[in-house]
Order: C-alpha cells, then structure tokens, then sequence
C-alpha cells in the first residue's frame, strides 16, 4: 500500500470506531453513580485505599463539594436516567444522613433518579455509625452493605477494626428490620489465624444471620499496610494458597448449598438479590465517581465528546475541596479509552460473572470481530477450553465452576489473543491523555 492508501485506511477505521462509540452510547444514556466520603474512624491493618483519618470533618464544606462535584460531571455527561447510586468509602456511615439527603436530592434535581432505583450506603458496624440507620433511610438509603469482614474477635483485632462481632451481628438484624431483602455483609476469608474449620464454621454463623446477599473477599495482602508487614516480619502468618483455595471452593458449595446463586467471583445472592450497581461495572456500563480518588467512565458528552473517558478525582480531600470549590470538578487525570482498552475491561470485568460475555454484549464494543474471531484460534484458549476451565459457546464465553477460581490465571491468556489479533487487524490509535 502507497502511504496515501494507508492514510485513507487509516482515517476510515477511525471513522468506524467514532461511529462504533456513538452508537453504543446511544444504547446506553443510562450511568450509576459513585459518591465517595473519603474519611475513617481509624486505619484498618490491611486497607491500602485512599481514605484519610482526620482530627475534624467539615461535613458542611464536605456536602456542598459532593453536591458541586456531582452537578458539574452530571452536566458534562448530559446523562438522563441514574440506574443506582453507591455511598462508599472511606466509611460513609460515619457521614450525616442530612449530607446523604442532600446528595440524593442533587442527583433528582439533576437527572432522573427513578423511584426503585437502587441506592446503597456501606456501613461499618462501629457504634459510632450503628444508632443512625434508620436515619439513612429516611434519607433514601435502600439497601446496606455491611463490612463485617468476620465473626471472631480475635481476626477483627488482627484487621485492625473497631467494632467487635456483636456489634457486627446488631448492625446486621437492625439494618435487615430497616431494609428486608437488600442487606449485603461483606466477610473476608484467609486471614492470620485462620483455619479452614474455623473459616467454614464462621461461615455457618455468618449464614445464619445474614439477608440475601454475601461479598466473600480474600484477604490480599497489600504493600504498604501493617499487616503486610507484620507477615513479611514473620510476626504473623497467613494461610497457604492451597489452603485458601480449599475455603473459597468449601465456601462456594456451603452458600449454594444454603440458596445463594454465585453470580461473580465473589457475590452471592438469593431470590435474585444481586448488586445492580456492581453489575453495571462488570457489564462495563458508563458511570462517574464523585469525592476524592473516585473513579469514572463515562462520555464527556458537553465537551462535545464521543470516546468514553476514564477520569480519576484528585486523592486528597483538602486539596480535592480546594479544586471543586475553585473549578467545580476535582478531576486530577482524563484519559480518553482507546478501542483496544475498552475491549480489554469488557473482558476483564464481565468474566468475573458467571454468566460471563454474551455474544451480543460483546458486539456493542466489538461489530467487526466477535468472539470466535479474536479467541477461536489460539491454542492456549483451546487448552483452557479443553481442560474444563474457560466455555466458548453459543451463548458467549464464561468461566467453567473450576475455571472462576482461576481467573487471574486465564485472564492473562485471554488479553494476550486479545491483543496479538487487534494488532494484527488494525493500527491501533494510541490513548490520548485529554489534559
Ligand atoms: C470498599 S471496601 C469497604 C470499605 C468499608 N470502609 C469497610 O471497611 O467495610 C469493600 C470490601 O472490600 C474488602 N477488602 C478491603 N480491603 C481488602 C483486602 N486487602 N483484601 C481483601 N478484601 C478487602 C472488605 O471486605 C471490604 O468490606
Ligand atoms: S474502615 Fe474501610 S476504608 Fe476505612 S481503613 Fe478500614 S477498611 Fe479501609
């Protein structure tokens, strides 16, 4: 081809993946929406997210930058409907339900916020947060999750919490009197201390209390927290990998034993009570994060936008006012997602599902190649397939049972056909830094 020829191909492909974007925006003027309140009571000893643990909170100041945050990204979205709103952390228990009140009114006044529209609040189970839930629902609160990490004093010391198991186990009946049927806790499994008796007893006790809807975490031991240095010190040690691979299969069969349907790596739910906000992040659907360090994935559709951006909120909350207060946004960092990018979190978040990747799914990200196409000829997929571990089907691809307990071990496989085949189809755009 003469460099003029390439050039025309060139400038059609990037006509065609315009279109491609356009028309699945168009398909979804839907967002959740992620409000972050960045504070903690204390440092939990495995917990390396961006949360601060200040002298004072001014929730005054606080509420008011959520709320100019919130008008600002809802306008440069130009989206219509919120499907769910998710209050995380940090620990947003331990904001006032009048600043929850006045969140959920800012995103009504400014987009429909349907009534049935799921909109959760996390709670730690301190007093300090517990007297207040039915306040929250006055607020519009109408599902809870609950960290209760787990059931023994003795790992809730270890993790650095400050609350007990009683106090979980109150927090927990008090929220499912308030919302009956939208009550998740969150338990963590393969912590110091732990053995795989203890963990499925713990188990038995956290099913006999808990609603319809169970997290099961892994403890992942994170750089630069204490506990990572408390184990790499030898002054604790944690179960084998064997050992936590037998607990997550032993918790698997004892939840869907007790009518939980596994429907993601780590969520479980009865009667068809699944987390409708986490699954828009698996199914790779738009939404924005407020508040310090949130996250977002949306179209910029004001700025005359038609690539979907990834935009990360500066971190610290002091300096995050300061921006919001100043520009109305604390937007630390824009990067327009390029095609291949876009493609690679669809993989990556919707095998977490068991459900997997529909083929149709699929092709709202991806006309030109489906599925077959990108992975159908590398041997290293047929060898996930053939030992029982990934399916690619008539339905879509998905993880086998065995296979979604070795997801970070197929991903990599998986991205790598991924990439080789885009490559090898197309010149691929380079992702823009927008600013
Ligand atoms: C966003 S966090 C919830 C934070 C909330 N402030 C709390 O402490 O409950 C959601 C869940 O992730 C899990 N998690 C956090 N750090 C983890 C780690 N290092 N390893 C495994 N699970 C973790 C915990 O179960 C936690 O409840
Ligand atoms: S309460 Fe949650 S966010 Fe805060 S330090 Fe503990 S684990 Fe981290």
């Amino acid at each position: 081809l003469t460099h003029t020829e390439r050039e025309r191909e060139r400038e059609r492909e990037r006509e065609r993946e315009r279109e491609r974007e356009r028309e699945r925006e168009r398909e979804s003027s839907c967002i959740s929406l992620f409000e972050k309140w960045p504070y903690c009571l204390k440092r939990c000893s495995y917990c390396n997210f961006n949360k601060y643990i200040p002298r004072s909170v001014n929730h005054v100041l606080m509420t008011e930058c959520l709320q100019k945050e919130t008008r600002t990204l809802l306008q440069l979205s130009q989206v219509s409907k919120i499907t769910s709103v998710f209050f995380g952390g940090g620990t947003p228990s331990l904001a006032q339900p009048s600043t929850i009140a006045a969140l959920i009114g800012t995103v009504s006044k400014h987009a429909q916020l349907s009534a049935d529209a799921e909109v959760t609040l996390e709670v730690n189970p301190t007093p300090a947060g517990k007297a207040r839930l039915r306040d929250f629902v006055a607020a519009g609160i109408n599902r809870f999750s609950i960290g209760t990490q787990s059931l023994c004093d003795a790992s809730l010391r270890v993790l650095g919490r400050d609350h007990n198991a009683l106090q979980a186990l109150q927090t927990l009946s008090e929220a499912r009197t308030l919302c009956p049927g939208r009550v998740s806790v969150d338990v963590m499994f393969g912590l110091p201390g732990q053995s795989v008796e203890s963990w499925e007893s713990e188990l038995e006790e956290v099913l006999s209390v808990c609603d319809d809807h169970v997290s099961l975490y892994q403890l992942t031991l994170e750089r630069g927290t204490s506990l990572f240095r408390q184990v790499k010190l030898g002054e604790l040690s944690v179960p084998s990998d064997d050992i936590t691979a037998t607990m997550y299969r032993s918790a698997r069969k004892r939840l869907e034993k007790a009518g939980f349907l596994q429907y993601e790596v780590s969520n479980f739910a009865k009667d068809n009570a699944v987390s409708a906000h986490n699954i828009g992040y698996w199914k790779a659907q738009q939404y924005i994060g407020i508040g310090p360090g949130a996250h977002s994935r949306f179209v910029p559709l004001a700025l005359g936008g038609v690539h979907r951006e990834a935009r990360t909120q500066t971190l610290e909350p002091d300096v995050w006012m300061w921006e919001v207060w100043h520009h109305g946004h604390g937007t630390r960092r824009r990067m327009q997602l390029s095609h291949l990018g876009q493609l690679e979190e669809v993989l990556v978040m919707g095998l977490r599902m068991t459900e997997g990747i529909s083929h149709q799914h699929w092709k709202m990200f991806s006309p030109e190649a489906n599925l077959q196409d990108i992975l159908g000829m590398c041997s290293d997929v047929e060898e996930l397939q053939k030992k029982g571990l990934l399916i690619l089907d008539e339905r879509g691809l998905r993880c086998s049972w065995d296979g979604m307990a070795l997801l970070d071990s197929i991903l990599p496989v998986l991205l790598l056909s991924l990439e080789t085949l885009f490559h090898m189809c197309r010149p691929a755009p380079s992702p823009a830094t927008v600013d």
